[in-house]
């Protein structure tokens, strides 16, 4: 599903600044793989991730996503395939704008411009529905502006909007790090659950190891660009949480 192939990132090449981010990366994550991504502070997880965004592109190495090359296609040709969901609950959704029109403009997200979707009843309807599958009380409140609500409700609501079209690849950058442990956990049993449901292909990054632990059904471990540990499902499955502790020592 992604093929990563001989990926080099350098930042600042030939400065004294040079960072050498991901230093020859080949992985293959398949569909319906949901793939965590740990590793150290600046070990290259977010390049990394960045690369299969499209918003940034690496300086060797090629790309596939669902067989077609997109090493050179920026973030917005890929966002048919591909959703993110960032560490920032503020960077999802548009905090002046009522929580139906978010979803309003996430559905037409990856349609063509000119193409105009109105708020019908059966629309607000749809939303109202997928609203109270959080169990956060939000579906009464859908013409509240988003920015009157708090981080972690909001990013559930983005992990929501993020699969309201018919993205395959869900890219979950540390989207817990800013939240309390009780919303850290209603939005990564929701990601999961949508995951599961629309039967999305994932990649999560956290340094949060009881979620890493919890979620997946893959962990890689990064380290100085590179690719130091793969587990895979079967491997993951006799994993125990004290192990990946001892990984960073
Ligand atoms: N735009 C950039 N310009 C220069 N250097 C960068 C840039 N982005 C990242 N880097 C550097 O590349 C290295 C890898 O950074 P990256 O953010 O991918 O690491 P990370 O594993 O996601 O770290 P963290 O866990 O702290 O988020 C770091 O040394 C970082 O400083």
């Amino acid at each position: 599903m992604i093929d990563i192939k001989k990926v080099h990132k350098i930042f600042n090449q030939d400065k004294p600044n040079q960072v050498n981010a991901v230093s020859g990366i080949d992985l293959n994550i398949k569909t319906e793989e949901f793939l965590v991504i740990v590793g150290a502070n600046g070990s290259g997880k977010t390049t990394l991730l960045d690369m299969v965004a499209g918003s940034v592109f690496p300086n060797s190495g090629t790309i596939s996503i669902d067989g077609q090359d997109v090493t050179k296609l920026p973030d917005y040709d890929r966002s048919k395939w591909i959703a993110r969901v960032f560490q920032n609950p503020l960077s999802g959704t548009a905090s002046d704008l009522s929580i139906l029109d978010n979803f309003r403009l996430a559905s037409i997200r990856t349609r063509k411009k000119g193409l105009s979707i109105g708020i019908n009843d059966t629309f607000k309807n749809q939303v109202k529905e997928k609203i109270s599958t959080l169990g956060m009380g939000l579906e009464n409140k859908i013409e509240q502006p988003m920015g009157t609500l708090s981080g972690g409700q909001r990013q559930a609501l983005t992990l929501l909007m993020s699969v309201m079209d018919s993205c395959k690849v869900l890219l979950l950058d540390e989207p817990t790090a800013a939240l309390d442990p009780r919303s850290a956990d209603i939005v990564m049993r929701t990601a999961e659950e949508l995951i599961k449901d629309y039967r999305l292909t994932s990649i999560l990054i956290t340094h949060n190891l009881k979620d890493a632990f919890n979620y997946g059904n893959r962990i890689i471990l990064m380290g100085e660009g590179k690719i130091v540990k793969d587990l895979d499902a079967q491997q993951k499955s006799t994993l125990k949480q004290t192990d990946l502790y001892d990984w960073f020592g």
